[in-house]
């Protein structure tokens, strides 16, 4: 149900090429995490599992089928900045899932069905620490907290594939560590497949059982967007051990970035095994 399959995608903007030759096969469960010089196209790939944006040719297949326009609810997405509505207190926000689910912002849900919807909201704030914050509006929140909002959110919607771009990069350190910890352990308890854009090298190796570089092999100086990026380097780590520092090391220098000290840390496989 939540596999991902892409076959030869193409996409380009106009003359410029940005992906080409992009395969890659995710099964179910998998947690990829993507890395890539910026503008290499991550969040470009991202769009396009998402149905945001179409590919130029090639096949991508998510879940049952090939991907549909528009976004569904098996496809769950946070981004970097907050994403949720500014108008509508923490546990409004999580209420209006079922509002959509039950089709769009003019279905609202009544009577037993919407005090389920609110004893799951509640649960959801509950476990991602926001129960306290329950009738603040976002503004009055902190970024972490906003990203908790954002992540419960999405994830009350239960999709089976989880993508995510950049989700924490606006976070401050220590919150990155709490909001990885989170994560961790909301993919083991829903289990779905997970695609996470991220700049952070340690990030990438700490939360993903897969780390995809993405860069161009093929350049023309004359003409730098004749050619776009592709899947160069992945990686599967081992469920029992630690990425290799010369693993980490090699994707970072793909990457062009130094060496994290983060890096080196317990993987997600490795927790869940
Ligand atoms: N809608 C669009 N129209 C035209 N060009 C676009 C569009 N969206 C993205 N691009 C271009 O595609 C390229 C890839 O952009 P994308 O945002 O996917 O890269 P990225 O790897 O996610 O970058 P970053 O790491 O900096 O976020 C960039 O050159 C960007 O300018």
């Amino acid at each position: 149900m939540s596999r991902i399959v892409v076959h030869g995608l193409e996409k380009s903007y106009g003359d410029a090429r940005v992906l080409e030759r992009v395969n890659v096969i995710a099964e179910a469960g998998e947690f990829l995490s993507l890395v890539g010089a910026s503008g290499c196209g991550k969040s470009t790939f991202l769009r396009i599992l998402l149905g945001q944006e179409q590919q130029s040719s090639g096949v991508v297949i998510v879940g049952d089928g090939p991907i549909v326009p528009e976004p569904t609810p098996q496809r769950g997405i946070v981004f970097q900045r907050y994403s949720v509505f500014p108008h509508l207190t923490a546990i409004q926000n999580l209420l209006l899932v079922e509002d959509f689910r039950s089709g769009g912002p003019f279905g609202r849900v009544f009577g037993a069905r919407r005090r389920n919807a609110r004893q799951e909201a509640e649960a959801m704030l509950e476990r991602v620490g926001l129960a306290h914050a329950r009738d603040l509006y976002p503004a009055s929140l902190s970024g972490g907290m906003q990203q908790r909002l954002a992540i419960a959110q999405t994830l009350l919607g239960r999709p089976q594939i989880l993508l995510l771009d950049e989700p924490f990069g606006a976070l401050d350190p220590g919150i990155r560590v709490e909001m990885h910890e989170l994560l961790t352990e909301l993919w083991t308890e829903h289990g779905m497949t997970v695609v996470m854009v991220t700049h952070d090298i340690g990030e990438a190796f700490k939360l993903g059982t897969r780390v995809l570089v993405f860069d161009k092999v093929r350049h023309d100086p004359q003409f730098p967007s004749a050619y776009g990026a592709t899947i160069t380097y992945d990686l599967k780590l081992d469920r029992k051990n630690r990425a290799s520092p010369q693993d980490v090391a090699k994707v970072a220098a793909m990457v062009g970035t130094a060496r994290p000290d983060s890096a080196i840390a317990t993987t997600a496989s490795q927790r869940r095994a």
